[in-house]
């Protein structure tokens, strides 16, 4: 024991468009023990030239070479297997950050809160991406496997002590897609997100997704009803915030 206090690694699931980032900006501003930890979307949206970041002396302005968030969403079976290669290495790196020093010097039950995970990547969009189609039996197969490895290989260091499942029926998803307007996503069609809300009903609720991490299936799930208006209700904020509280407190 070297007196630093434990901390808490939870990520927030839930389909697109839910409300997620939302919800992680009340946390951030809710708890001064808690670190949100944004998606690293823009990562996927400009994926850099990797000659350019050779090293110090060599390294220039990043160049952006491509748009993979777009390139999946256009052509998804010939992008997909790409796609989760790349989203899945950025939320390892993204698992793997160390806590900043207030987290380590809090005297409280300090968190760090994610924006989805390497498991969401798997057992939600991956796994998705194969049942459709997108990804063959040859990319799953290969996916998996390296997947696991790298699991098991980071061990304890990306294990989560809890999730937040951010639910809402699929057509409300729909609609906050549809007034966020991200240009990538115009093609998203609702089926795809039903799908989506299937996988997490099955993996967080229902608990029928197969997982292969011993430490995932004992993971406590806190559901929460994001169906409900919260952006700009303060009542409705500080009732979600306390049952966020009450979960942490028992990890
Ligand atoms: N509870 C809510 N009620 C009404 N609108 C909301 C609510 N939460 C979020 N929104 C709106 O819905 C849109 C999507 O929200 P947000 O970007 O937080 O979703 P997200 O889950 O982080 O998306 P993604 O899956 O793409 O990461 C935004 O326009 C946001 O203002
Ligand atoms: N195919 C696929 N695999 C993923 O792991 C994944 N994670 C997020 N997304 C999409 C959802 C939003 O449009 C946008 C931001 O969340 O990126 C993904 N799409």
């Amino acid at each position: 024991m070297n007196g630093s206090p434990k901390i808490r690694r939870v990520s927030i699931e839930g389909n697109i468009a839910v409300g997620k980032s939302t919800f992680a900006r009340l946390l951030q501003n809710a708890g001064e023990d808690w670190e949100v930890i944004q998606e690293p979307v823009s990562k996927w949206q400009n994926v850099e030239d990797a000659t350019s970041q050779v090293g110090p002396e060599t390294a220039g302005p990043a160049q952006t070479v491509s748009n993979l968030l777009q390139m999946m969403y256009q052509e998804p079976q010939r992008w997909s297997y790409t796609f989760q290669t790349f989203s899945c290495m950025s939320r390892m790196r993204t698992q793997l950050q160390p806590p900043p020093p207030r987290l380590l010097q809090s005297t409280a039950t300090p968190v760090q809160v994610y924006e989805r995970s390497v498991y969401s990547d798997r057992y939600i969009f991956a796994l998705n991406m194969f049942e459709l189609g997108c990804i063959n039996p040859t990319e799953w197969a290969v996916y998996q496997n390296w997947h696991s490895f790298l699991v098991e290989e980071f061990g304890h260091r990306i294990q989560l002590e809890g999730i937040i499942y951010l639910r809402a029926p699929p057509e409300t998803c729909m609609e906050r897609l549809m007034k966020r307007g991200r240009e990538e996503e115009q093609g998203v069609k609702l089926d795809y997100l039903e799908k989506l809300h299937t996988q997490h009903e099955n993996w967080l609720l229902h608990k029928t997704t197969k997982v292969h991490f011993d430490h995932l299936s004992q993971v406590p799930v806190l559901v929460l009803d994001a169906g409900v208006e919260f952006e700009k209700d303060p009542e409705v904020q500080t009732g979600l915030i306390s049952q966020v509280k009450s979960f942490f407190s028992g990890l």
